[in-house]
């Protein structure tokens, strides 16, 4: 890397914090001065997830934007805090190895990539770490194993804002530092497809009146091929969709609207996406697993780590439409599937009747509240959850008393995970297996799975 690109890097921290500065000066007029504070020669010693510096200076931890592990820099202090400071580096004097240039143009101001600044293998070790300390008040096997993917093209659905300020559209993601939409004209961490189809998409709607009309855009990739919402913000006549009615048609693109006053799209496109060697059918604006290479690697190490046989009855917790539930149906005697939207019930259904599985039950609860007694009274041997951010903790006394022998936790949020896990081991489980899954490489987010066994 030249000099000139990391400066240029560095430059842009310093400018985003001069614009922050002087909202902050309106807000408050007895500050209206420029900031002074002096520069200080830090050592970074360690990376936060989000991908910022950790420096230590008298025993208090000063976050510092634009630095990483290994780095030494000159960083200006922009806000003291009595347990911590935060500071912006504005000339770093020594590169950690880690570093790299960021692949995507946008990385600096775009919200959607946290890490883009380190190579791969840092970004993983920084996850398992961060990982690590989340788990600290539990007992973990001495060794956390990975799962990992392409680090790039990888996302097969992305949701982008479209906002038209001063008769210029901006189309893209949220800004790092405010809500603010940046004009995004590629995306490298979405599927290649996809990538194609936001790149038409997006210099047709910047030379039409149409985007004005709209809230955002949802793109998503599958086994049918291309598929894009339209949200509208304002009704658009029949009339005017046609052009771009057309282009979708040309281009083999499945195109939706969504009107104003649909919370989904009216035409409920059911889609469908193959994992271990079944088609599961979904509506398109269903949650279904981001990442495709990820989520198969992941179903394929479920089934290992559960081991199934035919004496085995597991129950599926957070099902969604059957993405773990077929294919632990294809390995265990009977599976008790649980899902809270009736929908995406239905579809599981439809899903375990296409794949010729008849020993898949689909119940529709809300697992925050007491669950129905078909599960209460289940006579369970193992079971899976993959709640969303929240975590499980209130169907956990339900769980216990289950007594499954295993439980497999698949989570999104690693505190919850962390704080259901020792409810679990304060109930008699011990922690058999971790995994640290990249589910989403050069972002800050980290999937974890963990076995427990009673
Ligand atoms: C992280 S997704 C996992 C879905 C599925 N296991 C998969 O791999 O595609 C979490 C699922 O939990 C469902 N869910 C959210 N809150 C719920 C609740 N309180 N009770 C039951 N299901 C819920 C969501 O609708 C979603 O399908
Ligand atoms: S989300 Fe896309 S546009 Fe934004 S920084 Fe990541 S790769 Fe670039």
């Amino acid at each position: 890397m030249g000099a000139n690109e990391v400066s240029s890097s560095v430059n842009f921290i310093a400018r985003d914090v001069t614009l922050k500065n002087r909202s902050h000066r309106r807000a408050r007029p007895s500050q209206n001065k420029p900031i002074s504070s002096p520069i200080r020669l830090l050592s970074i010693e360690d990376t936060t997830h989000e991908g910022h510096g950790v420096a230590r200076e008298n025993g208090k931890v000063t976050f510092v934007a634009g630095a990483i592990s290994g780095e030494r820099v000159e960083a200006r202090i922009v806000k003291e805090g009595r347990q911590f400071n935060q500071a912006i580096a504005v000339k770093r004097l020594q590169d950690s190895p880690d570093r790299i240039l960021p692949t995507c143009p946008h990385f600096e101001q775009c919200g959607g990539c946290q890490l883009q600044h380190m190579n791969i293998s840092a970004q993983r070790h920084l996850k398992e770490n961060w990982l690590a300390g989340q788990f600290r008040k539990l007992s973990l096997p001495a060794e956390m194993s990975r799962l990992e993917g392409q680090p790039f093209g990888y996302r097969r659905r992305a949701r982008i804002s479209v906002f038209v300020k001063n008769n210029h559209a901006q189309i893209g993601f949220r800004a790092k530092s405010s809500n603010e939409i940046v004009d995004i004209d590629q995306c490298q961490v979405l599927e290649p497809f996809l990538q194609d189809t936001y790149q038409a998409l997006r210099s047709y709607l910047k030379g039409s009146a149409l985007v004005a009309k709209l809230g955002h855009i949802e793109l998503l990739y599958d086994n049918q091929g291309v598929c894009v919402v339209l949200r509208q913000s304002r009704d658009i006549q029949d009339a005017d969709k046609v052009a771009l009615n057309e282009w979708a048609k040309s281009s083999s693109v499945t195109l939706l609207w969504q009107a104003p006053s649909e919370n989904k799209v009216s035409q409920h496109a059911v889609r469908h996406y193959v994992v271990d060697d079944l088609a599961l059918n979904f509506q398109a604006q269903d949650f279904i697993q981001v990442n495709t290479q990820i989520n198969e690697a992941m179903v394929e190490q479920a089934m290992s780590w559960l081991a199934l046989s035919e004496d085995d009855v597991v129950l599926d917790l957070f099902c969604g439409a059957g993405n773990f539930s077929l294919p632990m149906a294809k390995r265990a005697g009977h599976v008790l599937a649980v899902e809270a939207i009736e929908t995406m019930v239905e579809m599981g259904r439809l899903n375990a009747s296409q794949a010729h599985l008849d020993n898949i039950e689909f119940i529709a609860a809300d697992l925050t509240q007491s669950p129905p007694n078909r599960i209460k009274k289940a006579k369970i041997t193992k079971a899976l959850l993959d709640p969303p951010r929240a975590g499980a903790l209130e169907f956990l006394p339900t769980l216990v008393r289950l007594k499954p022998q295993q439980i497999l936790y698949v989570s999104c949020n690693a505190s919850t995970l962390a704080r259901d896990a020792e409810y679990l081991i304060e109930n008699g489980f011990r922690v058999t297996k971790v995994c640290m899954m990249d589910m989403f490489p050069q972002t800050s987010h980290v999937e974890a799975m963990m076995l427990l066994q009673k």
